[in-house]
């Protein structure tokens, strides 16, 4: 298949370790979910090759926490620079491998890329404290250190920026790095190393171990003593095993879950505001993103208005390959993600939910379906526990403050949630009583590498992104000394 790369070696099959790109003896085939073409044969590992890999990465580290933040900041600004100047190829591989829309491919690079240059700005500024002593012959110093070795592993729905969002502190806080991206994407992250290489990153400091065997690449991260801190995105049920298998060596861990956004319509909010913001939470990367808008609730005032005014924006979008310009829904990436959308759509209509738009499977293909909102849905529907991660809009009618908030919160998630008000107080109130890491108030659009994204309850542990993302990179240690 030709992605038309002004540079084709970036579509790069092999893993990198040490330095060294490695094909390895056995190969994956890594489809297009638009056509089911197959674009390469990656590089299948084994957990002894991310030994090497864990291995290459300690025997780096001294010599890169050894150069000065200023040092470490300009390879990382060299790297921005080159996945800016690159974006187009970068964004046709993603496009390629995951399927989400070009236009959408395009942001998540600028997207990873602020990341790096985030982190490259904040490395140089992990400042430690010195202390007043507690006698008069004591001095107290607080440093702040590079924890090592990290590992990482990241799923198929963001192959770029999840990657830069964990590689770009940890580089740029002395780290060295270990990278294991999902078995369905991994050319958007050989690609970014090829770019990291070439912006002078030396031999170890960045590692892409590429595979399929999942349970077996990410039981080496977390039971191997040389790995210091594991980095995770991805579901929920995974999060908890990585956290048991960590639990050995009490590595640090940091994990971006799973989601339940709530989506809350108020009778004050700007309706056409609201619309476009639920089109936004709900249907960016075909719904197949954390913080989508799993389940929307309007109040009695605006409901049917908001019913019908979405129905209208959904069923006027365009389903069809990512990198057809005119389409606004791609593929989802796989058929057990399209069982899950058609097992949701059935469960709600099968308990009285009405369809009001969309409803059912494109004929773009076999992994695609259309927007779709529903409307009267009924309590006990899977659509209001689960999280779809596709894109099937519920919406529930509600009568007060107090009852949406309660709706709201009745989940083990607590990633993010958004509400439209334009009652100042009201603002207050639900913004602060929301479970949640992450609140959108008036917007549908909350991601960017200057805030702390990340979750409470079994939506996760940390945060990335902002001045508070280079933290989980650190130790901190405190020199008391007599004088
Ligand atoms: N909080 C966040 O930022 C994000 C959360 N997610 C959540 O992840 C789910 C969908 O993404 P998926 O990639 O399907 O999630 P997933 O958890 O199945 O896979 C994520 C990564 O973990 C790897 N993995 C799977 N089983 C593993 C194991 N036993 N040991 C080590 N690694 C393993 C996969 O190969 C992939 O690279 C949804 O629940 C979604 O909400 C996805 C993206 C972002
Ligand atoms: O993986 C995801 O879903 C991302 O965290 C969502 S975002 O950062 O692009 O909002």
């Amino acid at each position: 298949m030709s992605l038309d790369l002004a540079r084709p070696e970036l579509l790069e099959p092999r893993a990198l370790i040490a330095g060294a790109w490695i094909a390895g003896q056995n190969r994956s085939d890594v489809t297009n979910p638009a056509t089911g073409e197959v674009i390469a044969h990656a590089a299948d590992l084994t957990a002894a090759e991310m030994r090497q890999a864990i291995d290459a990465a300690h025997d780096a580290g001294p010599a890169w926490a050894a150069r000065t933040a200023r040092e470490r900041a300009d390879i990382l600004m060299r790297w921005h620079d080159l996945m800016l100047d690159n974006q187009e190829d970068l964004a046709r591989i993603l496009t390629a491998e995951m399927g989400k829309p070009i236009a959408e491919a395009r942001g998540e690079i600028a997207y990873g890329a602020s990341f790096i240059r985030w982190f490259a700005e904040e490395g140089r500024r992990v400042y430690g404290d010195i202390i007043p002593g507690h006698q008069p012959d004591k001095r107290i110093m607080v440093l702040k250190q590079p924890i090592g070795v990290v590992g990482s592993i990241t799923p198929w729905n963001f192959p770029n920026a999840m990657i830069a969002r964990k590689v770009a502190p940890a580089l740029a806080a002395g780290c060295t790095f270990v990278g294991r991206p999902a078995e369905s994407t991994p050319l958007s992250a050989t690609a970014m190393a090829r770019l990291g290489h070439e912006a002078g990153l030396p031999d170890g400091v960045l590692n892409i171990v590429t595979g399929s065997d999942s349970a077996g690449l990410g039981a080496e991260l977390c039971r191997n003593p040389k790995v210091r801190k594991l980095t995770f995105t991805g579901s929920t049920e995974v999060g908890r095993i990585l956290m048991r298998q960590c639990a050995q060596n009490i590595t640090k861990l940091s994990l971006e879950l799973g989601g339940n956004a709530p989506f809350i319509v108020f009778d004050d909010a700007d309706l056409e505001a609201a619309v476009q913001g639920a089109i936004m939470a709900k249907y960016r990367n075909g719904g197949q993103t954390c913080v989508c808008a799993n389940r929307i609730y309007v109040q009695d005032g605006l409901h049917d208005a908001f019913v019908e005014r979405l129905g209208e924006a959904v069923a006027a979008m365009k389903v069809g390959p990512g990198l057809d310009e005119t389409n606004q829904i791609g593929p989802l990436i796989d058929q057990p993600a399209m069982d899950k959308v058609q097992a949701h759509l059935d469960d709600a209509v099968g308990r009285g939910a009405r369809l009001v738009a969309g409803g059912r499977r494109s004929d773009q293909g076999p992994l695609y379906f259309e927007p779709t909102v529903l409307a009267d849905i009924q309590p006990g529907t899977r659509l209001l526990a689960e999280e779809t991660f596709g894109p099937i809009a519920p919406v529930v009618r509600f009568h007060s403050e107090t009852e949406v908030i309660a709706m709201a919160n009745a989940t083990e998630f607590g990633l993010a949630a958004y509400f439209y008000t334009r009652d100042l107080g009201r603002s207050w109130r639900v913004a602060e009583a929301l479970e949640y890491g992450i609140v959108g108030l008036n917007t549908g659009l909350i991601s960017t590498a200057e805030a702390p994204f990340g979750g409470v309850k079994a939506s996760g542990l940390g945060r990335e992104g902002s001045r508070y993302g280079i933290d989980d990179f650190l130790e901190i240690k405190y020199l008391c000394a007599a004088v």
